[in-house]
C-alpha cells in the first residue's frame, strides 16, 4: 500500500502504545502523523438523566492515562495534540487545518463513538478512514457467526468463542512515523479534580506494572474462591480500570493469564479469569450489534419494565442512605473510591430495580459517572441483564439481600468499614397513603 502524505491517528479508549494495532497501522502506512485524543467538555458537564458522564474519579485516571501516553508516545518521537470540544466539530477542524488525507482509529462499539465516526467520513469523502480492530480478543472477522447472528445468551457466546484460539502475537511499537516538521503540540491544558483521593493510577505504565504484579503472586490460582469479596484489593483482579481506557488490551491480559498458567499452574481459577474476559468481550459485540438499544428502557425486551423514576429513592440510593446496610456500604465506597466490586455491583443494581423500583437507566447513568472502568458496553450491557430486559432476559435477576450479606459480609466488617449501618428514614418520606399532604400538621 502506497504511504499516506499525512494521517491522523484518534486515540479514544486505547489509551496505549504497546500493542495498539491501530497505532501500528497508521505509523506502518504513513510517511507522517499526527497523534490527537479530542477531550469531549460536555462530558463533565450535566447530561441527558442529570448526571455528567465524567466524574471526577474517572476524570482523574483519564487524566494521568492521557500524560502517560504523552509520554510514551515521547519516547517514540511523536507528540500527543489534545484537542477540546465536541468530537466532531474539532476533529473536523483539525482534519481540514492539517490537511490529513487519512485517519485511523480502533474499532468502537458504542453507537454514539460510531455516529461520530460516520459523519467525519460524511464530510469528508475522499479521505481514507481505517478501523482497527484493537480492543476484543477477537477481530469481527474471527467470529463464527455473522454479528446479526450473535447468540442471545453469554453460555452460547462463550461455547462458540472458547475454542477460537489460545496464543495471541503482540506487539511492541519502537518507533512511530515521524511528526511533520514544524509541528508543535501545544501543551495542553487539562487538569485533575483535587478534591479526591486516588486508589488508582492511569496509564500505560500503571497498567502493565499491575498486570506484572498480579501474576507475579499466586493470586490467580484462587481467583474463583475470591472473586466475590467485596473489598480486598488482591480478590479479583482489579485489570477493569485500564482495560476500560485501553491502557493495556484483553490480548495483554490473555497472554500473560497464559504464561502464568505454563509457568505455575492452570487451574479452574485460571480457566475463570478468561471465563470472565469473554463476559466482557460478549458485551462488546452485544453492544456493537443492538447500537441504540443498549441505552433504551425496554432494552432487547418488547415490554417496558415496571419501574420508573422517583428522585428521593434515587438520591438516597446514590448517597448510600436506603434501608439497607450493604447498598449503602457499596456505594460508599463507590462514591469514595470509583471502584465496586462485581458481587457488589450486582447487589446495588438489583436493589435499585427490584427494591427500589427505579428505572435502571438512572442507575447504569449514575455507574457511568463514577466508575473508573466505566466501558459503555459492560455498563449498559450489565444494567440491562440485572434489569431483565437485555442477554438471556429470564425474567428479574432479584438478590435477597439478607442473604448475601450474610454469605458476603458476615462478620458486618465491610458495612462497618463503609458506614453502611445508618439509621435511615423511610424510603419515601411521603407515600402515596400521606395524600393529600395537609401543610398545616408540619
Ligand atoms: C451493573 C454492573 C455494571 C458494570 N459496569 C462495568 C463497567 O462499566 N466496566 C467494566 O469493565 N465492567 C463492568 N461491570 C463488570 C464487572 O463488575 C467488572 O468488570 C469487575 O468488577 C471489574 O473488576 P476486576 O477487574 O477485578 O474483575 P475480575 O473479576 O478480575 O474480571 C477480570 C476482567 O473480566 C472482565 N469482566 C468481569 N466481569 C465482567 C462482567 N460481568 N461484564 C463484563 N466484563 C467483565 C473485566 O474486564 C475484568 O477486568 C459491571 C457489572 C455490573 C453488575
Amino acid at each position: 500500500m502506497q504511504k499516506y502524505q499525512l494521517s491522523l491517528f484518534i486515540f479514544q479508549n486505547d489509551l496505549r502504545v504497546k500493542d495498539n494495532l491501530a497505532l501500528q497501522a497508521a505509523s506502518d502506512n504513513s510517511e507522517k502523523l499526527i497523534c490527537c485524543y479530542c477531550f469531549d467538555q460536555s462530558l463533565t458537564r450535566y447530561g441527558r438523566y442529570g448526571i455528567a458522564s465524567l466524574g471526577k474519579h474517572r476524570l482523574n485516571f483519564l487524566m494521568d492515562s492521557l500524560e502517560s501516553l504523552r509520554a510514551e508516545l515521547e519516547k517514540r518521537g511523536q507528540q500527543l495534540l489534545i484537542l477540546r470540544g465536541s468530537f466532531e466539530k474539532e476533529v473536523t477542524r483539525a482534519i481540514s487545518e492539517l490537511g490529513a488525507d487519512a485517519v485511523f482509529v480502533s474499532e468502537q462499539q458504542g453507537v454514539y463513538e460510531r455516529r461520530h465516526l460516520d459523519l467525519v467520513k460524511k464530510r469528508f469523502p475522499f479521505l481514507s478512514l481505517f478501523e482497527t480492530p484493537n480492543n476484543t480478543l477477537f477481530s469481527e472477522d474471527e467470529l463464527p457467526f455473522l454479528l446479526t447472528d450473535l447468540p442471545t445468551t453469554f453460555s452460547q457466546f462463550r461455547k462458540q468463542v472458547e475454542p477460537l484460539k489460545d496464543s495471541y502475537l503482540l506487539t511492541d511499537i519502537k518507533s512511530l512515523a515521524p511528526t511533520p516538521k514544524n509541528f508543535k503540540a501545544a501543551p495542553a491544558r487539562l487538569s485533575k479534580s483535587s478534591t479526591t483521593h486516588q486508589m488508582y493510577r492511569g496509564g500505560e505504565l500503571a497498567a502493565l506494572s499491575h498486570l506484572k504484579n498480579y501474576f507475579s503472586e499466586d493470586y490467580a490460582s484462587d481467583y474463583k474462591q475470591t472473586r466475590n469479596a467485596l473489598d480486598d484489593f488482591q480478590s479479583s483482579t482489579k485489570f477493569s480500570p485500564w482495560l476500560a481506557l485501553g491502557c493495556m488490551s484483553a490480548r495483554q491480559v490473555m497472554s500473560a493469564l497464559r504464561s502464568y498458567e505454563q509457568q505455575h499452574e492452570a487451574n479452574e481459577s485460571t480457566y475463570w479469569i478468561s471465563f470472565e474476559l469473554l463476559w466482557r468481550e460478549f458485551f462488546f459485540w452485544y453492544a456493537k450489534k443492538h447500537g441504540a438499544k443498549l441505552f433504551a428502557f425496554k432494552g432487547l425486551s418488547t415490554k417496558s419494565p415496571k419501574t420508573s423514576f422517583y428522585p428521593e429513592r434515587f438520591q438516597k440510593w446514590c448517597s448510600g442512605n436506603t434501608p439497607f446496610p450493604i447498598v449503602n456500604a457499596c456505594m460508599k465506597q463507590l462514591n469514595a473510591t470509583g471502584y465496586m466490586s462485581n458481587r457488589g455491583r450486582q447487589l446495588v443494581a438489583s436493589c435499585f430495580v427490584h427494591e427500589l423500583g427505579l428505572d435502571w437507566r438512572y442507575g447504569a447513568a449514575y455507574f457511568e459517572h463514577q466508575l473508573i472502568d466505566y466501558d459503555v458496553s459492560s455498563n449498559w450491557g450489565n444494567w440491562q441483564y440485572l434489569a431483565g430486559v437485555g442477554a438471556d432476559p429470564r425474567g428479574h435477576r432479584r438478590f435477597n439481600l439478607e442473604k448475601q450479606t450474610a454469605q458476603y459480609d458476615p462478620e458486618g466488617e465491610f458495612i462497618k468499614r463503609w458506614g453502611g449501618n445508618i439509621k435511615t428514614l423511610p424510603i419515601d418520606s411521603v407515600d402515596a397513603a400521606d395524600w393529600p399532604v395537609k401543610h398545616d400538621e408540619n
